[in-house]
């Protein structure tokens, strides 16, 4: 059963699909903040939420059952994604649901503004005919600047022409050609885009780049006059610049819809005049919410049934068919890393994985996590996966680097994997037999053929006759059991180094082992335990 607690109110007909979906049970459970949100966290697998909780480092910690966030709109800001990353839960949004809500919303503010309609309601309210005071100015031959021409910017645009406006945009991923193609006008920089314009209106994340866009530094870019809206996030225009503008009448008029800590229920710009104010409604609409809850639900339900990563802000997206697909060879890539974690031993510094042949045109990103997750699981007392594996070992200071080679080895695909550090470097290959059988095709410098399952006795030999009959010998007297035996030489040639790999059906004890240590041609003895055949990791479950 998979359980899911939703954090935030959102639209009963994502509930409805939660109450019609077998195998999964959910709470909803608004409000939580603190060691509150953190102990319900750790009861469920996954979550869903707006903007109204934030996932803190806190709020993650210690959570080994948690798998998947999903938000129910666009920004992501309100959840600490390295703590999610690092904790191994996959963070999600729904990137269209309420776009075209909320570029209508920042319409609605720039109306508004244009027009004085919440002043002129309010003074009509308490008893006044004010007409002089209303004074509007018209939208059409105005020109508009939009910084931000994602999806929400391209909505706006598109308003703003139909409303004869001239448009102005500025977006590090907008090309002159795309603004043409779009019939507004490019602005190379923020700076060549703010002289110009009569409204300015911002559709970005807030980052290190887009906060305090507009500042006290850059008032005197502006048009005297400018009105100035903000739909995004709180932070992008400073507001003691708004202030300031507001004042001397540099700026005409600001409409917000978010603030820099919300929720915001105090600020010296309520209540001034050409200062419009929202609670963060761009998206509170019913179609945008209806949306959001729809797509976020499924996301979160494929998620935890099928293991589908779609919208995804934190890892690589990951769909069902992909994921099918590369279900072998992710298993290949788990095994080889429990393998090699315990074959090179502790100390480990770096590791260098080559794919070769058709794999190396797939998702390698995920099989290099898969790869780490082996290679961590057994040293780590958090919990590993896929989402988290990479940034654990890089966290370790280990570091990372994978290679992709098109052309076939000997086998159709294979991967190879070399682990070194504390004096010593590890290899070992593995590919794929069927679509569900890994096997260890080289280990270090020697080729063999052996199944990546259950107790491993790997022992490296000088390669002279009679050592295979010893040792199974020893394991004969000792009552363990071989399953199944490879051996391989150093380059292929005889009369060098040797390795023998045997799949025992039971742990040898320590006497056997020291007996076929003391074998004078035997050289290094270990004993590795790997995932029995038929057991995957959780995340490759599904
Ligand atoms: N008020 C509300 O209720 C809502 C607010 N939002 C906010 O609106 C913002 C935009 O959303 P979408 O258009 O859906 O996102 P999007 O990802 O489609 O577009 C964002 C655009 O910002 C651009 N950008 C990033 N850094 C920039 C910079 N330094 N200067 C100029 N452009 C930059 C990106 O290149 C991208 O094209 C998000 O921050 C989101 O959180 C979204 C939905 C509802
Ligand atoms: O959940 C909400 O209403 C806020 C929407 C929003 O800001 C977003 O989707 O980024």
């Amino acid at each position: 059963m998979h359980r899911i607690i939703v954090l935030d109110s959102i639209a009963q007909e994502g509930l409805d699909i939660l109450d019609a979906e077998p195998g999964v049970e959910y709470d909803v459970r608004t409000g939580l903040k603190g060691e509150e949100l953190r102990q319900a966290l750790s009861e469920y697998d996954g979550a869903i939420l707006r903007s109204g909780v934030k996932i803190t480092p806190e709020s993650v910690a210690g959570n080994t059952r948690l798998k998947a966030i999903v938000r129910a709109g666009v920004g992501t800001d309100n959840i600490d994604k390295p703590a999610a990353t690092r904790q191994g839960i996959v963070v999600m949004n729904t990137p269209t649901g309420n776009t075209v809500s909320t570029a209508e919303h920042a319409f609605a503010l720039m109306m508004s503004l244009s027009r004085n309609i919440a002043a002129a309601n309010q003074s009509l309210v308490e008893g006044r005919w004010d007409r002089k005071l209303y004074m509007g100015s018209q939208l059409a031959g105005k020109t508009l600047g939009i910084v931000g021409m994602g999806r929400i910017g391209r909505e706006v645009a598109s308003r703003a022409k139909a409303f004869e406006m001239r448009v102005v945009g500025y977006d590090p991923f907008l090309t002159e050609e795309q603004a043409m193609k779009l019939g507004i006008e490019y602005a190379a920089t923020v700076d060549d885009l703010l002289p110009q314009i009569d409204y300015l209106t911002v559709h970005t994340p807030l980052t290190p780049e887009t906060t305090n866009l507009v500042s006290k530094a850059n008032l005197d870019k502006l048009k005297p006059g400018v009105r100035l809206i903000n739909a995004a996030r709180g932070g992008i225009y400073d507001e003691e610049a708004l202030l300031e503008g507001l004042e001397s009448g540099k700026i005409g008029g600001v409409a917000l819809d978010v603030f820099p800590n919300e929720p915001c229920i105090d600020s010296p710009l309520f209540g001034r005049p050409n200062v419009i104010c929202t609670p963060h409604l761009g998206a509170s609409t019913e179609e945008a919410q209806t949306q959001v809850a729809v797509e976020g639900i499924h996301l979160l339900i494929n998620f935890l049934k099928t293991g589908e990563i779609r919208h995804a802000v934190n890892v690589a997206a990951l769909d069902p068919k992909t994921l099918a697909d590369m279900k072998g060879f992710l298993n290949v890539a788990h095994r080889l890393g429990v393998l090699l974690a315990q074959w090179h031993g502790s100390g480990i510094s770096s590791v260098s994985l080559n794919y070769r042949g058709e794999i190396a045109s797939k998702s390698t990103q995920l099989l290099t996590s898969a790869f780490c997750a082996g290679l961590l699981e057994n040293a780590l007392e958090e919990e590993v996966n896929v989402i988290n594996a990479e940034v654990l070992l890089r966290d370790r200071g280990i570091d990372l680097v994978a290679q992709q080679h098109h052309e076939m080895g000997s086998f159709t695909s294979s991967m190879t994997v070399e682990v070194s550090g504390a004096d010593r470097t590890v290899k070992a290959s593995g590919a794929l037999l069927g679509h569900n059988m890994p096997r260890l095709v080289m280990l270090d410098d020697h080729r063999l053929e052996s199944y990546l399952d259950g107790k491993l006795l790997i022992f490296t030999h000088a390669d002279v006759p009679g050592i295979i009959g010893r040792v199974g010998t020893v394991f004969g007297q000792h009552n363990v059991n071989i399953g199944q035996m490879a051996v391989g030489r150093a380059g292929g040639k005889p009369g060098g180094r040797a390795v023998g790999v045997l799949n025992l059906d039971g742990v040898p004890s320590q006497a056997a082992l020291d007996e076929v240590q003391a074998i004078e041609a035997i050289d290094h003895v270990c004993v590795i335990e790997l995932p029995p055949a038929d057991q995957l990791p959780a995340w490759l479950q599904n």
